[in-house]
């Protein structure tokens, strides 16, 4: 039975989008895998680098609250992984606690960062008192004050409740309520060209030098290549030095973007190849 990772424990956001990204692909789920958490995302990820697992489930952005840095910084850490799917799930914020209680009496509030990112005036609303505490996955967070039978909450995920055995005091608490997170599936082979439209995720090392990132993005123009993402972290090596994480529209061995990978080689930057996979088509329910 083939493996695949995600952040648990069971009840987070990702094993919600897993189920629901299965049941939508057949070709992966004709004998279903063995779904198994994993506590954090470089410890997911750095497993299926080591071919342990088959595949990671991880999270890359969201609408309201932006990048998963540990994914991207992650990513560019591991040597055999690519990009094979992508898949955007409505993220709807649950406030969660053991017993029905009034807000104000809530002295603590868990959470994975993301998701406190996504409640944020919520929390200065109707919890400014309250402690915040960061968990590895909200997941985590149920599971954690679940046992507890103090005045602390946690915000997660419906199923969270259902799990844990926690008490739902007030849905869809994000502060935008369109919020949705794009997952993607990672494994050990490049995806075949699709039927349909196609993306190509790089990661790309500029030098700091003027022009350098304007040269770059001139290679894809020149070649009428549409850029849908282009995202920066930091190298690590220095400070004011970045990697620029860049989604353009095509599969990778289309002409225009292998004319682009030989310009950029030529020109002595480095880039590495994330992933060729189908763009997943923007959900009319979520935006
Ligand atoms: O903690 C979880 O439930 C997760 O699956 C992680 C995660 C994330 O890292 O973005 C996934 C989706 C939501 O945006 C919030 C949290």
């Amino acid at each position: 039975m083939k493996k695949m990772g995600y952040l648990g424990p069971k009840g987070s956001f990702s094993e919600e989008a897993i189920h629901i990204f299965l049941a939508n692909h057949s070709e992966l789920n004709s004998t279903p895998p063995e779904l198994i958490p994993f506590p954090t995302i470089p410890r997911l990820l750095f497993a299926c680098d080591d071919k342990e697992i088959d595949w990671a489930f991880v999270p890359l952005e969201n609408s309201t609250e932006g990048q998963v840095g540990v994914t991207m910084d992650t990513l560019g850490q591991t040597e055999h992984l690519f990009i094979t799917h992508e898949f955007v799930h409505p993220i709807d914020q649950c406030l969660l606690a053991h017993e029905p209680m009034p807000l104000e009496q809530i002295e603590r509030v868990y959470s994975h960062e993301q998701s406190i990112g996504q409640c944020r005036d919520f929390l200065e609303k109707h919890l400014p008192h309250a402690q915040q505490v960061t968990c590895l996955s909200n997941s985590e967070a149920a599971h954690r004050i679940s046992s507890i039978r103090e005045n602390w909450a946690a915000i997660g995920p419906r199923r969270a409740a259902h799990l844990y055995n926690l008490h739902i005091l007030q849905e869809r608490i994000q502060d935008v309520t369109l919020n949705a997170t794009r997952f993607i599936l990672v494994g050990h082979g490049l995806a075949e060209m699709s039927d349909g439209e196609d993306k190509t995720s790089l990661l790309v090392i500029a030098e700091n030098t003027p022009g350098s990132l304007y040269r770059i993005l001139g290679e894809f123009a020149k070649r009428h290549i549409n850029l849908s993402r282009i995202e920066s972290r930091p190298s690590k090596r220095k400070l004011g030095e970045y990697v620029f994480f860049v989604d353009v529209d095509g599969y990778v061995f289309a002409p225009p973007i292998q004319d682009v990978l030989w310009a950029l080689k030529e020109a002595n930057i480095s880039v590495k190849l994330l992933g060729s996979y189908p763009k997943a088509l923007p959900d009319e329910t979520i935006f």
